[in-house]
């Protein structure tokens, strides 16, 4: 199978070493707008060889668009122009805005919007990983309205890579990666700023960031190339989650500073769900 990547960084890249290493794929094309990235990819051994997109769409069998929400946007109209028979697969993180300017394409068919909640804070080649996508989630969206055969053969692929699926609506997709998603790395952008903010000592910071400080704010070292496109596209969702949360950290400084312990405990007590949610 010959296949593109365009947008040779965190997910493309792991793609490829994945589509590589499980022969999957026998020839990896790859696009993107940072001739750098492209160098890097190939040096890495991610893809044989940087191409211009019109190239690796004709030469292609199916092609996987990894770049950030806006670029997906900007470019899967003319990609599906140029598509026969070939399958394209958006790998992006928002779909309702994507899919709607795409809904009434006469090759719309050869879409698959398929959303890997699999990922790291960190982005381009040499942020690849091998095995990222195995025992992930992957997220099927409006599959009803791609063919039959181009999402079989998607499937096929995602299988291999020992992905769990489920499947969901663009507007089911959008709000509960809001609320899944998109909220903790607004938690997390929020929580960098407020430390940045109060503890201006650098060495401070270093010594006390224990396990905890990094886990909660590792989220914060993502890429905002990637994430402001994504809070542009899913606004709506973001804002009315935001709400619940600034609602919940108000709460959390009233019970603080009415000094109200008993109703604190609770509060920690109530959020201790999650541990039987996740385990
Ligand atoms: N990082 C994650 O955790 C994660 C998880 C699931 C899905 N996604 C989605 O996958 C996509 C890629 O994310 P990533 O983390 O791999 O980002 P990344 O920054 O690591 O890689 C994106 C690549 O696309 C290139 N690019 C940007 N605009 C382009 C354009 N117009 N044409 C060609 N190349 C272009 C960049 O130069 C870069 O090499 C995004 O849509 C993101 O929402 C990300
Ligand atoms: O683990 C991370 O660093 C991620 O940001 C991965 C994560 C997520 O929120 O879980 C981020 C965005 C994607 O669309 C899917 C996965």
């Amino acid at each position: 199978m010959n296949v593109a990547i365009i947008g040779v960084g965190l997910i493309g890249g792991s793609l490829a070493i994945t589509l590589r290493e499980q022969k999957i794929a026998t020839r990896i094309l790859g696009v993107d707008k940072d001739e750098n990235n492209l160098k890097k990819a190939v040096q890495l051994g991610l893809i044989q060889e940087g191409v211009a997109l019109e190239k690796a769409v004709k030469e292609s069998d199916i092609v996987f668009l990894t770049v950030p929400v806006d670029a997906i946007l900007h470019l899967l109209p003319p990609l599906l122009d140029r598509v026969s028979n070939q399958v394209i697969v958006d790998m992006g993180s928002t779909k309702k805005t994507i899919l709607h300017a795409v809904s009434d394409h006469p090759k719309r068919g050869r879409l698959v919007a398929a959303h890997p909640m699999a990922g790291t804070e960190h982005s381009g080649p040499e942020a690849a990983i091998p095995n990222l996508f195995k025992g992930k989630m992957m997220v099927y969206v409006d599959a009803m309205n791609s063919d039959e055969d181009a999402f079989e053969a998607v499937d096929a692929i995602i299988e291999q890579l020992e992905m769990h699926t489920t499947f969901m609506s663009a507007n089911e997709h959008d709000l509960h990666t809001a609320y899944v998603s998109h909220i903790s790395h607004v938690t997390s952008f929020a929580l960098a700023l407020t430390v940045l903010e109060k503890e201006k000592s650098q060495g401070r910071i270093f010594e006390l960031a224990g396990s905890g400080f990094e886990s909660t704010v590792r989220l914060a070292k993502s890429s905002p190339d990637m994430w402001t496109p994504i809070f542009r596209q899913n606004r709506d969702n973001v804002l009315e989650v935001l709400q619940e949360h600034i609602r919940q950290l108000q709460q959390i400084y009233d019970v603080l500073d009415r000094e109200d312990y008993d109703l604190f405990y609770k509060l920690i007590k109530k959020s201790n769900k999650i541990r039987r949610i996740l385990r």
